[in-house]
């Protein structure tokens, strides 16, 4: 288990600047997310800590050691990436022993047996080690790759989207899993995803990037609720913030400077009657809940409803702001 620092990492690849001047400090035991989307800089980022590329400036410190010297192999980090890369003629069983067979563990064989059943079970792939990998689904693949990384009980684990070649099904089971074996184990991990719903339910903080800068760190309640800029407010939430002039809807306060209003749902009062100022379009129906497409003027807004609320596609509805977000002309959060 460790901490780690990332202090001002800059990384060039020809004309693209992948990081520039990367902060970010980890606390052992924590669960860290890094969302943004294609292209931020987050394999970057992992790759730069797990010593598989050099930055061109900056330090990377875990657990109070500057690592700049250090060989992939002695920095004690496991890395899962996407697409689970297992050795395809073992078995499960081997597989997940296979870290543990290194010389230099110097672990008798009983050790191992009991680590390998140990992770096995907490993946819920126990019922089947000695299947070979190729002869599992996806997502028990994967189960076991995330296996294999957890078994050798690192320093710090590294993940890069583990989930996202799985269904939406399995995703939402082993995110759950995975946060429980995170705690279990009390191991430092980064995360790295462009899924907000992921960062939301794992991360006991999340880190924004785009464009290889990390624009807010914090945990998923002040990222969601207390967004430092426009982008980071577009990053989470679903459906999308509404973003709106100020003079569209009553109900704001802006302050001066004020250049766009962000309205999530819960920023939005809908009352069904004769003093309408907007119009439903149409409704999404999603089962437990539906999206109602809303025309003020010729602005589109969405917002979530309750599957039971009685309004049609055609009804006049008087909509109002509550305490909604402002953001001022560059994007920046303002009040
Ligand atoms: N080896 C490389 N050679 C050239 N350019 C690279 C290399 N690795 C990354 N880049 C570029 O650096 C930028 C950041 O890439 P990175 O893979 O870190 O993004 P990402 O946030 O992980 O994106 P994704 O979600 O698509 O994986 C991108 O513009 C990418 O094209």
């Amino acid at each position: 288990m460790a901490d780690i620092i990332l202090k001002g990492l800059n990384k060039r690849f020809g004309d693209t600047q992948a990081l520039a001047d990367l902060n970010l400090s980890i606390r052992d035991g924590e669960f860290v997310v890094l969302l943004g989307p294609t292209g931020a800089g987050k394999t970057t980022t992992l790759r730069l800590i797990a010593g598989l590329e050099r930055p061109d400036s900056g330090r990377i410190e875990i657990a109070g050691r500057n690592v700049a010297g250090e060989a992939p192999a002695d920095r004690d980090v496991a890395f899962v990436f996407q697409q689970y890369s297992l050795y395809p003629h073992m078995t499960v069983y081997d597989n997940l022993a296979f870290p543990l067979r290194a010389p230099a563990r110097k672990l008798t064989s009983e050790e191992i047996d009991r680590r390998v059943r140990e992770i096995a079970r907490m993946v819920r792939i126990d019922h089947k080690l000695e299947n070979r990998s190729t002869r599992l689904s996806g997502g028990e693949m994967q189960r076991v790759a995330i296996g294999r990384a957890l078994v050798r009980r690192p320093a710090i684990y590294l993940m890069d989207e583990p989930l996202s070649s799985l269904d939406a099904k399995l995703r939402a089971e082993l995110r759950l899993e995975l946060k429980r074996i995170q705690k279990e184990l009390g191991s430092t991990l980064l995360y790295v995803t462009h899924d907000q719903v992921e960062a939301m339910t794992m991360a006991d903080r999340i880190g924004i990037v785009a464009e290889g800068r990390l624009l807010q760190v914090g945990t998923p309640r002040e990222i969601y609720g207390n967004p430092a800029s426009l982008h980071v407010a577009a990053r989470l939430g679903q459906p999308h913030i509404n973003l709106l002039p100020t003079d569209l809807l009553p109900g704001a306060n802006p302050p001066r400077g004020t250049k766009t209003i962000g309205a999530r749902t819960e920023h939005l009062d809908i009352v069904i009657n004769q003093n309408a100022n907007a119009k439903i379009d149409w409704i999404e129906h999603l089962g437990d809940q539906n999206h109602l497409h809303i025309k003020v003027r010729d602005h589109k807004l969405v917002t979530l409803a309750d599957p039971y609320l009685a309004i049609r596609p055609g009804d006049s509805i008087s909509l109002t702001l509550r305490d909604p977000l402002y953001f001022d002309a560059s994007g920046q959060r303002l009040g």
